[in-house]
């Protein structure tokens, strides 16, 4: 059980025993202090207000601001969760800037109210803050204005209909911790992690790059959407399977082909951070444990021009000088795969991990082996359909007279998306970009570089998927979860 579930089923736990409870008694606030933990009452500061008479048809719940981390979970969701359900009805809110000091953020005002409905029921939420002055004066810069030592106090109350207790339990307040959680997962500032020295350096990750701006062409974009899709929601699978709930992808093609676009997408599409592996930076197998241990949950490892990192022929020819020990120690290809396996496989959470080379026939056949890399994708040169979302993504337009002629050309002669992104950036008077387009498309052609071998008309190149090992543990494993 995960801790959302843990802190949902406490929770239900206790508002249930709470509302037996209530049943029998006019004061909940007492009866909920003398009954429940301490660390509960953190939670939900008195089950039931006082208005909870034997004739009353509300309960009322209070979720109480705690610095207990576990307890403040459900007052935390709830706040998140509210931000969404702000309305223009609402006359007095706060306005703050979140953490990450991303965006403003409206939240209630001390004492004003408001309305959600879930599933046809109303519930009232209103916030209450009390200040409580310690009766201390901290260092006043004169007599008439002292600085008080105040402190206050913040909490929810959500009042709803009593026979609705079992569906508020049950649904809604679940609901809560779930929706906050992907409130926050949306709102998340992503991180580029970079080795050196032997541990991670962060930074912020600012890539532009989204799955609608990359050029690619259509089909092999949709089918990389749905298999990152398909992978992040199958934890259930893996676990049945018992392996690492991990994705490999490796990513081939020609430098400016978009590779490092394309890990950009994916990871602003799955708010995952990037931890970019510079194996060059690592010395020994050690090092390299100690950096993935260091790895955060939600992740893509990123290993770019795996086919220079390491020197795999020259590794294996100076081997037979060296000694067991240092031969122990050194990086491999499989050392690093293999230790990904083990570690991946006991953390239970998704991570992916993503090679990039210009020459994939110069990789050690080991990673190119059924169940090393999941997909391998191809990225070709520009083709028309590509053409079509750079000129968009530029320029705004989805035709022109121009587009027939470059069309044409770009079947015809290699050029990379970085090129042809290139050009279009050069004016921005359409004609005057797409004109330069040409007369870049024409000179390559012009210079023999046509016979286009890898466009995007080869569809079956262009993707390969290492399924089989896959769809044999699965039927093992008694078929598709997902
Ligand atoms: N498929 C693409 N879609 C959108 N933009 C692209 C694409 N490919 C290249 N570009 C543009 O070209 C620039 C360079 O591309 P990118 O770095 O992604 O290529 P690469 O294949 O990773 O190159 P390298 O092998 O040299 O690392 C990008 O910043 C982007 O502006």
């Amino acid at each position: 059980m995960d801790s959302q579930t843990k802190a949902v089923e406490s929770t239900k736990k206790y508002l249930t025993t709470a509302v037996s409870i209530v049943g029998s008694a006019m004061v909940a606030r007492t009866i909920v202090n003398q009954y429940l933990p301490n660390e509960l009452r953190t939670i939900i500061f008195s089950a039931f207000h006082h208005r909870f008479g034997w004739f009353s048809t509300e309960h009322t719940i209070v979720i109480k601001e705690t610095e207990n981390l576990t307890s403040n979970e459900l007052y935390d969701a709830s706040s998140t969760y509210l931000q969404t359900r702000i309305s223009s009805n609402i006359r007095r809110l706060r306005a703050s800037k979140n953490k990450e000091m991303k965006s403003i953020i409206l939240s209630l005002d001390d004492g004003e109210e408001l309305v959600d409905d879930f599933q046809g029921i109303n519930y009232k939420w209103q916030l209450k803050i009390t200040k409580e002055n310690h009766g201390r004066n901290l260092g006043r810069k004169n007599d008439e204005n002292p600085s008080w030592d105040f402190s206050s106090t913040r909490w929810f109350t959500v009042t709803f209909h009593k026979k609705y207790k079992d569906v508020t339990l049950d649904s809604y307040l679940p609901h809560i911790l779930e929706k906050a959680k992907e409130i926050k997962v949306a709102d998340r500032r992503l991180k580029l992690y970079m080795n050196e020295y032997g541990s991670w350096s962060p930074i912020d990750l600012q890539h532009p790059a989204t799955f609608e701006t990359l050029a690619m062409e259509a089909d092999l974009k949709k089918t990389v959407l749905e298999d990152l899709t398909r992978f992040i929601q199958r934890k259930e699978y893996y676990k049945k399977i018992g392996k690492a709930w991990k994705r490999g992808y490796l990513l081939f093609g020609p430098p400016g082909t978009g590779k490092s676009t394309l890990i950009g997408a994916m990871a602003n599409y799955l708010k995952f951070d990037i931890y970019d592996l510079n194996l060059r930076e690592v010395r020994t197998n050690s090092e390299l444990n100690r950096l993935l241990v260091r790895m955060k949950n939600k992740s893509l490892l990123v290993i770019e021009d795996i086919d220079c990192s390491i020197d795999f022929k020259n590794r294996n020819k100076n081997k037979k000088n060296e000694t067991n020990k240092s031969r122990n120690d050194e990086i491999s290809l499989s050392g690093l795969l293999n230790f990904i396996d083990g570690l991946w496989s006991t953390s239970g959470e998704e991570r992916i991990i993503l090679f990039t080379t210009n020459y994939k026939e110069k990789l050690d056949p080991a990673l190119l082996r059924p169940g090393r890399m999941d997909m391998h994708i191809n990225m070709g040169y520009c083709g028309p359909n590509s053409f079509r979302i750079l000129v968009y993504n530029y320029h705004a337009i989805d035709e022109h007279p121009m587009f027939e002629e470059i069309e044409g050309l770009l079947k015809e002669v290699e050029a990379t998306p970085a090129e042809v992104a290139e050009q279009l950036m050069r004016s921005d008077i359409v004609d005057v970009a797409l004109e330069g387009l040409i007369q870049l498309l024409q000179g390559k052609r012009n210079k023999g570089q046509g016979n286009k071998g890898n466009g995007e008309d080869d569809k079956d190149e262009k993707l390969v998927l290492v399924e089989k090992e896959e769809e044999r543990l699965e039927s093992s494993a008694g078929g598709s979860l997902s």
